[in-house]
C-alpha cells in the first residue's frame, strides 16, 4: 500500500484552472475542435467545493490557475457580474483563494483594475525574513509559505504582453517587437507556423520580463539556502513536454534554465492547454503538471483536484479529466 495513505498530510490545497464562466450557450474553440461550456463551469466549480468542504481533510487553499471569467463577458458589458458571480461561490469554499492571472483576465479588466480588484491575492501572510513578498511595479508575482518548508511562488505570464498593456507604453512596443519577430500574420492570434516551438508567439501567450526572471532567481536563492520546497504556478506552462506547443510561454526556456538552476524547486502547475498535460524534467526531476480546463469539460464530468502534501511526495486527488498523480520530490 502508498505509504503516504496512512499519514496525515502536512497540508492539503485544491487546484481548478480555466473556469472561464459565461452567461452564455455552449459554444466551439476557434477551431471548431472543442466544445465549451459556460454556464456548466459554474456547476463544475460548485462540484469542486462540495469535494474540498467534504474532504476528510480540507483545503488550506485553493489555487485558481487564471481564466476565472471568459473573454466573451467583455464583448456583453458582464466582465463585474460574471467575476462576482464566481467569488461569490469560491469564496464560500473551506479555504483562501490564490488567483492566478490568464489571458482572459487581460482581456476583461486592465492591469491597473486587476490589481486593485479581489483577482489580486499578493496581500497573504507571509514571513518577513523573505524580503518583499511582491515583486512590486505592476507586475502580479508573488510568494506565500502556507507551512515552513514549503513555498509557493505565483508568477505573471503576461509581464510581456500585448495584452493588459497601454499601445502606448514601451511594454508593449517591446512585446511587439518580440512577437513580430517570429509572426508575420496580420492577425497576431493566429499561430505563425502549424507545428513546432514557434506556434506559441500568438497574441494570447505572453512572457516573462527580465525583472520578474531576476527576482524570481532571487526567491529561489532564498528558498535553496533555507532548504524549502517550492512549487511555481503559472498560466502558462514552460516546459514543451507538459503542453501542446501553442500554449507554451514565449521566452519558456529562460524560465526553465532558472528552475534547473535551483535545487529548491519541486512542481510547476499551469493552465491554458484545456487538455492538460504533464512532464517530469529529465535534467532535475521537477515534476510539470498541466490542469485540464473546466470550461471544456462536460457537464457530466469534472476537472479540479485536491493535492495532499508530504514530507518527501505532493498526491494529486484529480476529479473527472484530472488524474491521480503521485509527485516525488526530486
Ligand atoms: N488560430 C487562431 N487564429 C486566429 N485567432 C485565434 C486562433 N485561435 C484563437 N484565436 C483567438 O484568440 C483569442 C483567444 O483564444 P481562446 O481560444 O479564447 O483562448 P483560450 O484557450 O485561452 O480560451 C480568441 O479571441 C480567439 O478567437
Amino acid at each position: 500500500m502508498d505509504e503516504s495513505a496512512e499519514q496525515t498530510p502536512l497540508f492539503t490545497f485544491g487546484v481548478i484552472a480555466d473556469i472561464q464562466y459565461a452567461d452564455i450557450d455552449d459554444g466551439y474553440n476557434y477551431n471548431q475542435t472543442r466544445m465549451r461550456y459556460y454556464r456548466s463551469s459554474l456547476k463544475l466549480v460548485r462540484n469542486a467545493l462540495d469535494s474540498w468542504s467534504e474532504s476528510a481533510v480540507k483545503p488550506d487553499f485553493i489555487l485558481q490557475l487564471g481564466d476565472i471569467i471568459d473573454g466573451f463577458n467583455k464583448r456583453d458589458g458582464t466582465s463585474e457580474e460574471a467575476l462576482d458571480t464566481v467569488l461569490r461561490e469560491l469564496s464560500s469554499g473551506p479555504a483562501e483563494l490564490h488567483h492566478v492571472w490568464g489571458n482572459h483576465e487581460l482581456y476583461n479588466f486592465s492591469r491597473s483594475a486587476l490589481l486593485r480588484s479581489r483577482l489580486n491575492s499578493s496581500a497573504v501572510r507571509d514571513d518577513s525574513s523573505f524580503g518583499a513578498a511582491r515583486l512590486g511595479s505592476d507586475v502580479y508575482a508573488y510568494h506565500f509559505s502556507p507551512v515552513p518548508g514549503f513555498r509557493f511562488v505565483v508568477l505573471d505570464a503576461y509581464d510581456v504582453s500585448l495584452l493588459g498593456r497601454e499601445e502606448s507604453s514601451e511594454q508593449y512596443r517591446s512585446a511587439m517587437d518580440i512577437i513580430k519577430q517570429y509572426n508575420a500574420n496580420e492577425d497576431l492570434n493566429c499561430p505563425p507556423v502549424y507545428v513546432g516551438l514557434q506556434q506559441r508567439f500568438t497574441m494570447f501567450n505572453g512572457g516573462f520580463s527580465k525583472d520578474q526572471l531576476g527576482w524570481l532567481d532571487s526567491v529561489l536563492s532564498t528558498a535553496d539556502e533555507k532548504q524549502e520546497r517550492v512549487t511555481i504556478l503559472s498560466h502558462l506552462p514552460v516546459h514543451p513536454c507538459s503542453t501542446t506547443p501553442i500554449c507554451l510561454a514565449w521566452n519558456y526556456d529562460e524560465v526553465l534554465a532558472v528552475i534547473r538552476s535551483h535545487s529548491s524547486v519541486v512542481c510547476f502547475i499551469a493552465g491554458h492547454d484545456h487538455d492538460g498535460g504533464y512532464c517530469c524534467d529529465k535534467e532535475t526531476a521537477v515534476h510539470h503538471l498541466t490542469l485540464e480546463g473546466v470550461i471544456e469539460t462536460p457537464p457530466n464530468s469534472n476537472a479540479f483536484g485536491i493535492v495532499s502534501v508530504y514530507k518527501d511526495r505532493m498526491v494529486l486527488k484529480g476529479s473527472g479529466r484530472i488524474m491521480d498523480n503521485v509527485l516525488l520530490f526530486p
